[in-house]
């Protein structure tokens, strides 16, 4: 299900973070986090690999890298993703690469990605993954952002609608929950959690020095 992974990443004297967003579809984790990297730029959204065919307005290399299930199974052998899972009878996967890029530039990486990949980046990066859970207020609610959002067949609503309770039924595997109910409230909660993160301990390597500085047992000055 999911390739190897590289160990914990870090950058410099800050430890990167994965942060890894999953919902039922129609949640509201696309835009969400579309929203979190318009406030914090210098976070990198993972663009993500599919055989799904591309909704009205999706644009290839942005929203996803659409492949044909030939090319997506040839990258599969070759070890070119991260972890890759078949959702709603496509395949989606992580391109390696440019995830390893970002973290070794110090950068930060978002995923909107299912529980399959929440699970395989938390059991070979258990440090730096930090997972949200996105939940819709209401079943009813979730077909209407569906139906909504305007970009599915009918059959295929049913067919998201019908998975929702197999994804929610994860929930409790991630770190944090948010609630999707008023939008603006939701997005304040994740910028809340990502610059909580930010500041944890084991991110900042950097500390055992200035504290070895600050109490005598290093060089008499630590520059971070
Ligand atoms: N494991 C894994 N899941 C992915 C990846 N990319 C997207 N997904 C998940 O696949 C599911 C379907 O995505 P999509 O067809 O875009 O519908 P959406 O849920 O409405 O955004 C969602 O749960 C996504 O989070 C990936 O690279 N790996
Ligand atoms: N809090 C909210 N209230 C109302 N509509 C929302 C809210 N959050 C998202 N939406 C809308 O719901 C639809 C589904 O959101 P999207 O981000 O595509 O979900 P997902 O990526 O989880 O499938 C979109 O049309 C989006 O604009």
């Amino acid at each position: 299900m999911s390739e190897a992974l590289t160990g914990p990443v870090f950058r410099g004297r800050r430890r990167g973070l994965m942060l890894v967003l999953s919902s039922p579809s129609g949640a509201g984790k696309t835009t969400l986090s579309k929203r979190l990297i318009a406030l914090n730029p210098d976070l990198v959204l993972s663009v993500s690999a599919t055989t799904r065919p591309p909704r009205p307005g999706e644009v290839d290399g942005e929203d996803y890298y659409f492949m044909s299930e030939d090319a997506f199974l040839a990258k599969v052998d070759e070890g070119g993703f991260y972890e890759w899972a078949k959702v709603f009878d496509h395949y989606y996967g992580t391109p390696k690469t440019p995830v390893e890029e970002a973290l070794e530039d110090g950068r930060d990486v978002v995923f909107d990605i299912d529980w399959q990949g929440a699970r395989a980046l938390a059991e070979h990066s258990p440090d730096d993954v930090v997972r949200i859970f996105i939940l819709p207020p209401s079943l009813t609610l979730l077909r209407e952002r569906l139906t909504k959002r305007g970009q599915d067949t009918d059959e295929i609503v049913e067919g998201r609608m019908a998975r929702a309770r197999s994804e929610i039924a994860h929930w409790d595997e991630y770190d944090y929950v948010i609630l999707n109910d008023d939008f603006s409230r939701a997005l304040e909660k994740l910028s809340e959690i990502l610059h909580a993160e930010r500041l944890r301990r084991v991110r900042h390597p950097w500390l055992e020095g200035f504290v070895e500085a600050l109490t005598g047992e290093g060089p008499d000055r630590y520059d971070n």
